[in-house]
């Protein structure tokens, strides 16, 4: 390889590995989705092997030998599900180059009846008529190691016709598989080609519309872990104007902000609140606002994102804040509650920001003029450019063009104080640099979730800091 021809294959390999990154984070958040809405992933694996044993059928004559080389993932439970499907009308083998580790992928090789192989037996398994490359899909992460990437060698060398399960095993590395044909899953990968792919076959393996359409766990892979190298302010500072009137509301909504990992959460109060609020929690500063000085305004919106409403009252001195607060903010704003209010006067202030509204069934009729429902809602966010949560058994949450539902919870999250919890949840994500509709997905999750989790320890007898507890355990096990 000359100069130019590697500084291109670079190039191309960092290219394939950044967004098979994206890939990997899609099939987790389908995966995961799937698993909280229907149960195990073991059918769209079956679905999978299916349409791969289909493909082979269809191109190839039967009774040839089929060589199905299985790396340790899914994609290999993949090829094992095939090599069971193809076994009646080929000889398969099926070569564990280094046991398996999915468990999916141990369950496919149990209900398998075949010849079955370790690595020892390679070069007289790749001496088949066919091979099936379930090495590697969308799970690898940099170059094949060993002794996948001699097998990768050897696959290639084989002269045999192959078929790559998923992705060619290795694509976007220096070491790829070169199939005749990749039967790939529900959508074509970025860089696949007729040149590095072969033919190309996209698979339906009937991953429902409901896993993108319900927010649920796979959401919350999307929240994005801290970089070691950045500094303070870098993951996240929500300013929080509540807690005015009530100020409870705004200590919830910020120990809920507190305990999703943010930098820095910021309560601003007037006078009346500001001993209270601030005697609560040293982690989170709290700052006296005064709706008269430019000053405090402009702090304000030193934040990533802001949360204003929650407790804040309706007051004269509310209604200015919140009008000059999101005229001149450039940042994305959550309004909740007494905001709602205030912001069913002043509809015209919320053009061309970048708006989350948070209201429950009467603040929605307060807010739109019109019964809480889907249509209205959807109606009203397009017509408005926003992004409404419509809180309910089971909510709503649209930007005008897309809708999606959060289903969950229990009865006894009719006690005050959820809302603020949400809406803190919901803004905090925000001002983690989330895409504000993936964020509301993470929040009304989140929320019912950790109502759940509160109900399981303690029945109808939790309270708003049982759920805010929960917080960090549900986030651990889906983001390391
Ligand atoms: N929702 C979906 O899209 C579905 C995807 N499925 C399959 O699942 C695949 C992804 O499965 P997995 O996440 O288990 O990942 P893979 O099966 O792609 O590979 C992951 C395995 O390879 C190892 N590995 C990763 N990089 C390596 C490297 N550079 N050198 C050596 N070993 C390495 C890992 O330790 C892990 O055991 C997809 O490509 C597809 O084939 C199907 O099972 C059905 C559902
Ligand atoms: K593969």
């Amino acid at each position: 390889m000359n100069r130019m021809q590697k500084i291109f294959s670079l190039t191309i390999s960092f290219k394939l590995s950044c967004l098979g990154m994206g890939y990997y984070d899609d099939m987790r958040h389908d995966d995961l989705n799937y698993e909280y809405l229907y149960g195990s992933t073991y059918p769209l694996m079956k679905n999978a092997g299916s349409s791969v044993a289909k493909v082979i059928e269809k191109n190839f004559a039967s009774g040839q030998k089929v060589c199905v080389v299985c790396g340790t993932g899914n994609n290999a439970g993949d090829a094992i599900v095939a090599a069971e499907l193809l076994r009646t009308k080929f000889e398969v083998t099926v070569l564990l180059v280094n046991g398996l580790k999915s468990e999916l992928a141990k369950k496919a090789l149990q209900e398998y009846g075949g010849n079955v192989v370790d690595a020892s037996h390679i070069d007289e398994c790749l001496a088949a008529d066919i091979i099936i490359d379930g090495i590697f899909g969308v799970g690898i992460s940099g170059e094949p190691k060993e002794p996948y990437k001699s097998t990768i060698e050897k696959i290639n060398a084989s002269g045999k016709k192959i078929v790559s399960v998923d992705v060619p095993s290795g694509l976007g590395t220096n070491c790829a598989v070169r199939p005749d044909i990749t039967v790939t899953f529900t959508s074509l990968k970025y860089g696949m080609n007729k040149e590095n792919s072969g033919e190309i076959i996209v698979a339906d393996i009937g991953i429902p519309d409901d896993v993108r359409k319900y927010a649920g766990p796979g959401d919350l892979i999307y929240y994005p872990r801290p970089d070691p190298d950045s500094h303070k302010g870098m993951n996240g500072t929500l300013g929080i104007v509540a807690g005015w009137e009530y100020h409870g509301s705004s200590v919830i909504a910020a120990l809920a902000a507190e305990n999703l990992g943010l930098d820095l959460v910021r309560i601003y109060v007037t006078n009346k609140n500001y001993e209270i609020v601030s005697s609560y929690d040293p982690g989170i500063i709290v700052r006296l606002f005064d709706y008269k000085r430019q000053a405090s305004y402009e702090e304000v919106w030193r934040n990533s994102a802001l949360l204003i409403g929650p407790g804040l009252g309706t007051s004269h001195e509310a209604e200015i804040a919140l009008k000059r607060l999101v005229n001149g903010s450039a940042v994305p704003i959550v309004i909740d509650a007494d905001g709602i209010t205030l912001l069913s006067k002043h509809l015209s202030i919320i053009k061309g920001k970048k708006i989350v509204v948070t209201p429950h069934k009467n603040e929605f009729r307060k807010l739109t003029g019109t019964e809480p429902n889907e249509e209205n809602a959807v109606e009203f966010a397009k017509e408005k450019g926003i992004i409404i949560v419509l809180k309910g058994k089971v909510d709503i949450i649209t930007d005008g063009k897309e809708v999606h539902y959060a289903k969950g919870g229990n009865a006894r999250m009719t006690m005050g104080g959820t809302g603020d919890l949400l809406a803190g949840l919901i803004s905090s994500f925000i001002s983690k640099g989330i895409d504000p509709m993936r964020s509301c997905l993470m929040g009304t999750y989140l929320n019912k979730r950790i109502g759940e989790l509160a109900y399981d320890k303690k029945g109808l007898f939790y309270k708003i800091t049982d759920m805010i507890d929960e917080i960090p355990s549900v986030m651990a096990s889906y983001v390391r």
